[in-house]
């Protein structure tokens, strides 16, 4: 597949955001009780750049976007090797508590997961109460305004902000569950194949929100679907478990590269669809 013009490749910002960060994963290793799923990975997401995840299902994409934001230490018996850095800074020190962390590295998963009967307006502030954050009501609804009209949804619920979030089309959600990470201001936003339960005209515009975010948050992103990362990703990264073997990255690259050009045939085959 050749990348075409209707791609929302963004390109890296030169506007004043100071507060754009790098995430670096360096020889991640990652089990679920003996069971090795990741073998020293190292990938560096740039920052303001979407980096796509790709790969057959079982080679541990998911995994991986979970030590990037300490999930994965929550799942009982799973444990990890290795570093995450955010703009150099150890994401697994002991003095780092794992709130921040998730603080700075939010998620936006695979089925939109508002809280069904909570208020539109309470459900993007609700991650301010986890956090601790306390602001006043007027800067309470200019956040509430801001984050949603990035997540490109403010004209369409504006209305009826009172609305209970489960009133919401499945798109809809979706698009609240991103305006509910980014409430947080979190410096890099994960995303597990965020348009996976949804329609097409959905999937465009959450492609959209994407292409418009990455100016102030750095995007990695798990997608299944070849046309999405060569529609949002400035960088690829192709994930394989061959034969049993625990997940590793084959390649990764500019995504321009990835699909015209890799230097791996098992990537070439991969993202024209040959198997996976
Ligand atoms: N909670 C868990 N307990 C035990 N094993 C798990 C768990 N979650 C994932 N695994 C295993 O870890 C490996 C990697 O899974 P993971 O979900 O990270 O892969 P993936 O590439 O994201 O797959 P998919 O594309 O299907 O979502 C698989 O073998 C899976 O069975």
């Amino acid at each position: 597949m050749s990348l075409d013009s209707t791609s929302l490749m963004p390109t890296a910002p030169t506007g004043p955001y100071g507060s754009l960060a790098a995430l670096e994963a360096r020889s991640i290793s990652a089990w679920f009780g003996q069971h090795k799923v990741l073998d020293r990975v190292s990938l560096t997401m740039a920052a303001g750049e979407v980096t796509a995840l790709i790969g057959p299902s079982g080679c541990g994409k998911s995994t991986f976007l979970r030590i990037l934001n300490r999930m994965h230490e929550l799942i009982p018996g799973a444990s990890l090797a290795g570093e995450v850095l955010l703009d150099d800074q150890d994401l697994y020190a002991p003095v780092r508590r794992i709130t921040d962390a998730r603080r700075q590295v939010g998620m936006v998963f695979q089925k939109p997961n508002p809280f069904p009967t909570m208020s539109i307006y309470d459900n993007v502030v609700a991650g301010l109460r986890l956090t601790g954050t306390r602001i006043g009501r007027d800067a309470r609804d200019a956040l509430v305004e801001e984050c949603l009209a990035k997540a490109g949804l403010w004209k369409e619920v504006r209305d009826r902000l009172r609305s209970p979030g489960g009133a919401l089309s499945g798109g809809q959600q979706q698009r609240l569950c991103i305006a509910r990470s980014l409430a947080v201001r979190p410096r890099v936003l994960l995303m597990d194949e965020p348009c996976s339960a949804l329609d097409p005209t959905s999937t465009r515009r959450i492609e959209e929100t994407i292409a418009e975010l990455v100016a102030e948050v750095t995007i990695v992103i798990v997608t299944h679907n070849m046309q999405q990362a060569a529609r949002v990703s400035n960088q690829c990264a192709f994930f394989l478990a061959e034969h049993g073997t625990p997940g590793a990255i084959v390649e990764h690259g500019p995504t321009e590269v990835m699909f015209d050009s890799p230097q791996d045939s098992r990537t070439y085959d991969y993202v024209h669809g040959r198997f996976g």
